[in-house]
């Protein structure tokens, strides 16, 4: 199979590019590397003999492929893409880009969650396979055992996600924010004797100041909070909340029949594990145990904590899952307001189950079809 890969030397791309080695999915395949900045220069060494970069932008070049990932972005997609179907390419499309993801002609794929609706595409002659939202994907990840046993009626969720969701970039200034305020008081800091207050006004006043570094996120991350990711939609949601439940129900394949779900998308100081604390209204009033058990059973990522502070503290952070494909889901319990209503908190990395390792397994799947 010969597979063209564009993106490859960004951040998702990397971590693309990390796993095939991991995995020896390179074994086997004709992988040919697109550019879109440095054509002719060297292909990565995930392979003997590679041929040097093609131009990303060159149609002919890309048609000659059975089929191609990108992790390029969407404006990428959006200038090759429908050029590259006019032209009669019939191949296969994987993408990490939203661009296509709500296309009636494309499936969201997460294999260990919806790999019955990803078959039926394929039975069906669809072409286009495209990695979700992170923390859609994620949350999916960790829950997917209550959605696979329709135990879901609704649910609310609050998210955490960290900086690499808006891309590398953030995450550099998030960590100059972080020694921006760290610098800005080090003298107090110095001083064991120093007021408290004293060095909290001086870290509100730096972080007002006109000249902290927000130039990527526009405002203060480090020791704040951002509660709105990407765009204003008419509803009031940002498009990160309208994506919940959009692309959660086309994953399951239940687009007919929706669950409903929303909530708040919030970014914080996390370099790149998003987390999020749901609110999930059963269909039933189901013991906690028989739940841990779903969700356990339900793919070998999922790691049910205890949810005792220890185990939490431990095991259900961001550090604890920083590259790592683990998504841990803890703090499960009955909510005051019923046996149906259940609380749960899981966390992912966003690189990995969040948008490489879906586009990687796809592939996999794709092969072995
Ligand atoms: N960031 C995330 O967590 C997620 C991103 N996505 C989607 O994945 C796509 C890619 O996102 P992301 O990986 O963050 O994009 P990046 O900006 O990291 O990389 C995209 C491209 O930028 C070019 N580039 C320019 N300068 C550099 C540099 N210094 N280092 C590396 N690459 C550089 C590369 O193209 P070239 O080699 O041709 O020059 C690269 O392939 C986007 O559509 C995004 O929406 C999806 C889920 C999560
Ligand atoms: N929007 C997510 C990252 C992501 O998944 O983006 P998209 O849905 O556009 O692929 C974030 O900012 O954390």
């Amino acid at each position: 199979m010969k597979v063209g890969f564009v993106g490859w030397r960004g951040m998702v791309g990397s971590v693309l590019m990390e796993r095939m080695v991991a995995e020896n999915d390179f074994e086997g395949l004709e992988p040919v590397f697109f550019t879109t900045s440095n054509v002719g220069g060297a292909a990565p060494q995930v392979a003997d003999d590679l041929p040097a970069l093609k131009d990303a932008y060159a149609i002919d070049e890309l048609k000659q492929m059975d089929a191609i990932i990108s992790c390029q972005g969407g404006d990428y997609t959006k200038a090759v893409f429908s050029d590259l179907r006019n032209g009669g390419w019939q191949g296969y499309w994987i993408d990490a880009a939203s661009s296509l993801r709500m296309a009636d002609d494309a499936i969201i794929v997460l294999d260990p969650v919806n790999l019955n609706v990803i078959k039926d595409g394929l039975t069906r002659g669809v072409k286009n396979y495209i990695g979700g939202n992170c923390t859609v994907s994620l949350m999916l990840m960790g829950l997917g055992g209550l959605f696979a046993n329709d135990l879901v009626e609704w649910g609310t969720s609050m998210t955490y996600q960290a900086a690499s969701g808006a891309g590398a970039r953030n995450m550099r200034e998030l960590i100059e924010q972080m020694g921006t305020i760290r610098d800005a008081v080090a003298p107090e800091l110095a001083d064991p004797a120093s007021a408290i207050l004293e060095i909290d006004r001086k870290v509100a006043e730096n972080m007002r100041s006109g000249n902290f570094p927000t130039e990527n996120f526009g405002a203060p991350l480090a020791g704040s909070v951002l509660p709105f990711i990407d765009s204003q939609l008419e509803s009031g949601q940002s498009r990160e909340e309208w994506k919940a439940q959009a692309e959660t129900n086309k994953i399951l394949g239940n687009t007919g029949n929706p669950i409903p779900l929303d909530g708040t998308c919030v970014r914080i100081g996390a370099m790149r594990c998003h987390a999020q604390a749901l609110t999930l209204k059963l269909k039933k009033d189901v013991p906690v145990a028989d739940i841990e058990q779903m969700l356990a059973e339900h793919n070998e990522w999922a790691k049910v904590v205890p949810s005792d502070k220890e185990s939490t503290l431990r095991d259900l952070t961001p550090t604890a899952v920083t590259g790592t494909l683990t998504v841990p889901v803890g703090r499960l319990r009955k909510l005051s307001m019923g046996g149906e209503y259940l609380n749960a908190f899981t966390v992912g990395d966003q690189l990995l189950w969040g948008a490489a390792e879906p586009l990687r397994r796809m592939l996999k799947v794709l092969r072995e079809a």
